[in-house]
């Protein structure tokens, strides 16, 4: 074997994986003693790659909502360890997670959850407002930008329709750059178009302004928008798709009895 110059190596791929934003490992959830003990989450380990869009799928009652909760710190498990960037969570106590949600992780919500008294433009910048920081920071005007509603920004939640407030609840998400951004069905209240705008939103916070998103979904369709799908299936990651279509992750939900069309 010959030695090599490091210099004549070949340089290494610029596509290395990044750190993961998110670790879990052994994740497990026990709701309930004795014989009404349900295990929601039975030991899932899983990384969640930064910059990159993962969906969540998997039939009712898979876990879903468990695995979001606890990845997002809104929850504790009964074993196993999530890890953000650096922070374990399960070392912080209450105060500190709560801080942890508010400048760390964004939230969408199939509800939108915008506060009807403010105008679009204040309900964006609300989270930074409540963290006490700036609110004319060049980001926030690139986020308003990318949100597509600059002549929108001074009405009201109700003056919007449902795909418009779900981007601007998308927007008040990102104001804080948090290192993920969590989505529980964000599109399970818009009609087919105004749920493909509210995804075209998400992909472009991932691809053009380097957010991570974790979406959970029942929708095949909305899940072929992200880089990742992770199936789960009584409490377990049972499988995953990269770079799904829309049909592959059809046929895998069928395949869990899920889908009888
Ligand atoms: N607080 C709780 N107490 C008891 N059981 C619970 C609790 N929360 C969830 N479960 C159970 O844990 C399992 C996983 O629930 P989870 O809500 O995570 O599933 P899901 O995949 O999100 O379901 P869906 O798609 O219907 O929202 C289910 O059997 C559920 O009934």
């Amino acid at each position: 074997m010959t030695n090599t110059p490091l210099a004549e190596l070949p340089a290494p791929p610029t596509t290395a994986p990044l750190e993961p934003a998110l670790r879990a490992r052994g994740l497990t959830k026990v709701h309930g003693t004795g014989d009404t003990a349900v295990t929601a989450l039975d030991a899932v380990s899983v990384d969640i790659a930064a910059g990159r869009f993962t969906a969540v799928m998997g039939p009712s009652g898979s876990g879903k909502s468990t695995l979001m909760h606890l990845l997002a710190g809104l929850d504790t498990p009964t074993e196993g360890t999530v890890t953000l960037g650096d922070t374990r969570l399960d070392t912080l106590g209450d105060s500190q997670l709560t801080r942890l949600r508010r400048d760390r992780i964004g939230f969408v919500f199939q509800s939108f959850n915008l506060l009807p008294t403010l105008t679009a433009r204040e309900n964006i910048v609300l989270p930074l407002r409540l963290a006490g920081q700036r609110t004319d920071d060049p980001w926030i005007d690139e986020v308003t930008d990318a949100v597509g509603l600059r002549d929108r920004l001074d009405h009201r939640p109700a003056e919007l329709s449902g795909g418009q407030r779900q981007r601007v609840a998308i927007a008040r998400a990102l104001a804080t750059r948090p290192d993920v951004i969590f989505g529980d069905e964000p599109t399970g209240n818009l009609d087919s178009s105004s749920g493909a705008d509210v995804l075209a939103f998400l992909s472009r916070a991932v691809r053009e302004l380097g957010q991570t998103v974790v979406m959970v979904t029942h929708d095949p369709v909305a899940a072929a928008w992200a880089d990742t799908v992770l199936f789960l299936a009584d409490g377990r990651l049972v499988d995953r798709i990269t770079n799904p279509t829309a049909d592959q992750v059809l046929d895998r939900m069928k395949a869990f009895g899920e889908v009888t069309a």
